[in-house]
């Protein structure tokens, strides 16, 4: 089946392209990953609205939440504490705009990088699942 067909029984469940391995793959292995949090990483630390969450974390807590952040946006195992995503977010106030900006900043980052358009939908379909366990402003 090709990718972004909905499979009738199985429905969303089935690989939509953007997986893991795939977006590896499409950014060029470790080296190219590597490139893409950087620049991603860059974006969102210029960017004053987030600046709010991310202000006064040190720099190995901040690497950890990218880390978190894109293996959830590529499909990968949850690599995290043992907190859920609810409890880790629950007291930081996160607005839906917070939300948007960190996931649009990595969609523009991936396209930029030339990560095919398709794949970047299904990334950004991905961490919108997350959207009501973060958001708790
Ligand atoms: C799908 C989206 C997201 C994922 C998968 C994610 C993942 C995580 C995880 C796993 C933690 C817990 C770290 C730990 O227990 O040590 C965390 C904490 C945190 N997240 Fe997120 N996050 C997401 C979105 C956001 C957004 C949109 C913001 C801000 C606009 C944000 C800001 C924070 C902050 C400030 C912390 C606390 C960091 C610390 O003190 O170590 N997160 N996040």
């Amino acid at each position: 089946m090709r990718a972004g067909r909905e499979c009738p029984t199985l429905g969303r469940t089935t690989r939509r392209g953007g997986g893991m391995a795939e977006v590896y793959e499409q950014l060029g292995g470790p080296d190219g990953v590597r490139t893409a949090v950087t620049v991603f990483y860059n974006r969102i630390t210029a960017d004053e609205q987030l600046g709010r969450w991310f202000e006064g974390i040190d720099l190995d807590r901040l690497k950890a939440h990218q880390r978190a952040f894109l293996t959830a946006a590529f499909g990968g195992p949850q690599v995290f504490s043992g907190r859920s995503l609810r409890d880790a977010h629950a007291d930081l106030a996160i607005t839906d705009a917070a939300f948007d900006t960190m996931v649009s900043t990595l969609l523009t980052s991936l396209a930029d990088l030339g990560v095919p358009k398709e794949a970047v939908t299904a990334v950004g379909e991905r961490l919108e699942g997350a959207r009501a366990e973060v958001v708790t402003a």
